[in-house]
Order: C-alpha cells, then structure tokens, then sequence
C-alpha cells in the first residue's frame, strides 16, 4: 500500500515542482533545463534508513564505488573504468574528441585507458576534482623573496574523522571540495561541494550543499553516497546515523528527461531500503565495496536517460 510519508516522495514532489514550475533556460550543456533555487529535503538515516530511490533502479554500487575513488585521492577515471563504472568517461572523452579531432567511440577510448599507461596519464585525469581536494589539499610555504614550495597535502577526511571522534560538538564538522584557486583545472567544478557534520548524543547528521543538482541522473546517486559517507564515519566514530539534510542551489531537470519525470511520477515509491556496514575497517579509508549490504531493495525497474555534458 502506498504510504504518503515514504521519504521518496520529497524526491518526486521536487521533480513536479521543477518541471512545472522551474525556469525554462539555457544552460552551459545547450541542452536546456527547468530550474528552482535552494530546495531542502531531509532524510532520516537511524537504523540503517538510506535514501535509496526505488521508482527507478538506482546503481547503488556504481555510486559506492565512485565514493571509495573519491577517498583514495584519484582523479583519474582509470580505476573507475576497471571496475566498469562509466558515469565520468563522457567528460575526458569528450575533451579528447575537441583536442585531437578523432571521432573514438566510447567503448574504445575505454579501453585505451585501460591498456596504455601513458594514455590514461594524458587523457584519463579530471583535474584537480573531488578526491584530491578531499584527502589531499595543496598547501605552500613562503620561503621568502616572494617565492613558495609545497607544503604538505591537507587530508580534510582524516581531520573529520579526528574531530568527529575528540571534539563532537565542534561547529567546524566540515569538508569542501570547493577550493576556488583550482576549479580552473578541474573538468567540472565540484557540485556536492560542501558537507558539515554536526553530533548530538550519538546521533551523526550530514548536511550536504550541492551547488548545482541533476534531478534526474545526479541526485539519486548523490542522495545515497551522501548517506553511504555518514554511515561510513559514524561507524568510525562510534556513532550511529542521525539525518541527511540536503540542500541545493540550483536544483534542475534536464528538457531531454521528460519521458523520466513523466515516468517516475506515475510509480509509487515501494519498500523502505536498509543499508549494512558488514565490517568495521580500520579507518575511513579502507572501506571496500563488499563492506556494504542492501537489503530491502524492490524497486521499479531503471529508467535510462541522457547525460548532458
Ligand atoms: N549532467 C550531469 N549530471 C550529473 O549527474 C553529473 C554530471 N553531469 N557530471 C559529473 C557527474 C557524473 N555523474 C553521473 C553521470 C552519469 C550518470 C548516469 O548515466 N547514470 C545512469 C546510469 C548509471 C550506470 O552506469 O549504471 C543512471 O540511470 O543512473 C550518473 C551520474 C554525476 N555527475
Ligand atoms: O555529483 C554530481 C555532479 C554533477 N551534477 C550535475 C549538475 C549539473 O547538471 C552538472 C554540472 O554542470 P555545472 O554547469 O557545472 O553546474 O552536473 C550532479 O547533479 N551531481
């Protein structure tokens, strides 16, 4: 039976409210969104509650997967291809098809990256993205006459990590992926950019900023992976989840995922997904991904839709 509070429905009443009423533009893709800005939602995460979207198949895994890449500092997609996630060959790909005029399909400059070194360095990374921001943040030290040299990398999830656990009630519970000297090089400015923690009894919440949001494609993977990372460092910080708020500027549906709108929004969110943690690594970064466990998870079967890049 349906149930009105399944906390699916703050995803879909978000959908409606941004294809009917968002405002139609041009955006930097050509595609053309619909658009609203600073939507919240929240979603409880006690006792293993994950928003795992069921009116379509989501990829949980896919996006798992990306969380753990983005922890180990890599920027290359080269990891991500091996292990057949493919959600951010489009943008490399692309700038190799501007830079060198050759028209390689996607399969085959996969596997280039795969198999030739030198050309997954030259063509693989993505700039200075969310991993290297996250565990490993440039600094420098004067050594003066006006002159620099690397100081060491700033490793933000490990200092949550010891903030989390020696000083819960800090208002400084934060980490950023928005470092404005580097968004030059990166092949998109980060969108989840900002995440701050706050710990009340044992209960660990996350809320999340997300600058720019997909409705469509980005944010059922964005939802989850933000979930997946509280469990992570709750579990690591002898917590338990609290809550997920989530925040977004600019919230949008792309003009080509009418038929996903459409479509989502005829179907009835169905059963209420439990996340599992069946290990406790030694740190926050060694998590792997047979570490999770879904469990309750009947949803309605994916829908495809285009990405725009
Ligand atoms: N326009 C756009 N939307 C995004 O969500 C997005 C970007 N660009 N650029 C950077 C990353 C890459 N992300 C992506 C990219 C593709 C999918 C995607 O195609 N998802 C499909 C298939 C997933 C799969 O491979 O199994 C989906 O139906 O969810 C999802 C997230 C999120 N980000
Ligand atoms: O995790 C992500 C990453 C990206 N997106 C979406 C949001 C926008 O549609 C594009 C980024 O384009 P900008 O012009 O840089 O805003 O990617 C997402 O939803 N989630």
């Amino acid at each position: 039976m349906a149930d009105a509070r399944h906390f699916e429905h703050q995803y879909l009443d978000l959908l409606r409210r941004v294809w009917e009423q968002g405002d139609e533009r041009r955006d930097r893709t050509g595609v053309g969104t619909r658009s609203l800005f600073g939507p919240t939602m929240r979603f409880p995460l006690k006792d293993g509650a994950v928003p795992l979207f069921t009116t379509k198949r989501v990829a949980w895994k896919t996006a798992a997967r990306e969380m753990l890449w983005f922890l180990t500092g890599d920027t290359n997609i080269r990891a991500l291809v091996a292990q057949k996630v493919h959600i951010w060959t489009d943008w490399p790909l692309d700038r190799y098809r501007r830079e060198t005029g050759e028209d390689v399909d996607r399969d085959a400059f996969e596997s280039r990256i795969l198999d030739d070194d030198d050309f997954a360095a030259a063509w693989g990374d993505l700039g200075p993205v969310y991993g290297k921001q996250w565990v490993d943040w440039d600094t420098y030290e004067p050594v003066g006459d006006g002159l620099f040299r690397r100081g060491p990398g700033i490793n933000q999830i490990a200092a949550l990590v010891d903030g989390l656990r020696n000083n819960p009630t800090s208002r400084r519970l934060l980490f950023t992926g928005w470092n404005v000297a580097q968004l030059d090089g990166m092949a998109l400015p980060p969108c989840h950019m900002t995440y701050q923690f706050h710990v009340a009894g044992k209960r660990l919440s996350c809320m999340l900023w997300q600058r720019s949001c997909d409705l469509g494609l980005g944010f059922p993977f964005n939802a989850f992976s933000a979930a997946l990372l509280t469990a992570m460092l709750a579990q690591q910080s002898d917590l338990e989840p609290g809550e997920l708020v989530w925040s977004g500027g600019d919230a949008h549906v792309y003009l080509n995922h009418e038929h996903l709108v459409t479509e989502l929004l005829r179907r009835e969110p169905r059963s209420v997904p439990r996340l599992e943690l069946l290990r406790r690594p030694p740190s926050i970064f060694d998590y792997t991904i047979e570490d999770f466990a879904v469990h309750d998870y009947d949803p309605h079967p994916h829908i495809a839709a285009p990405v725009a890049v």
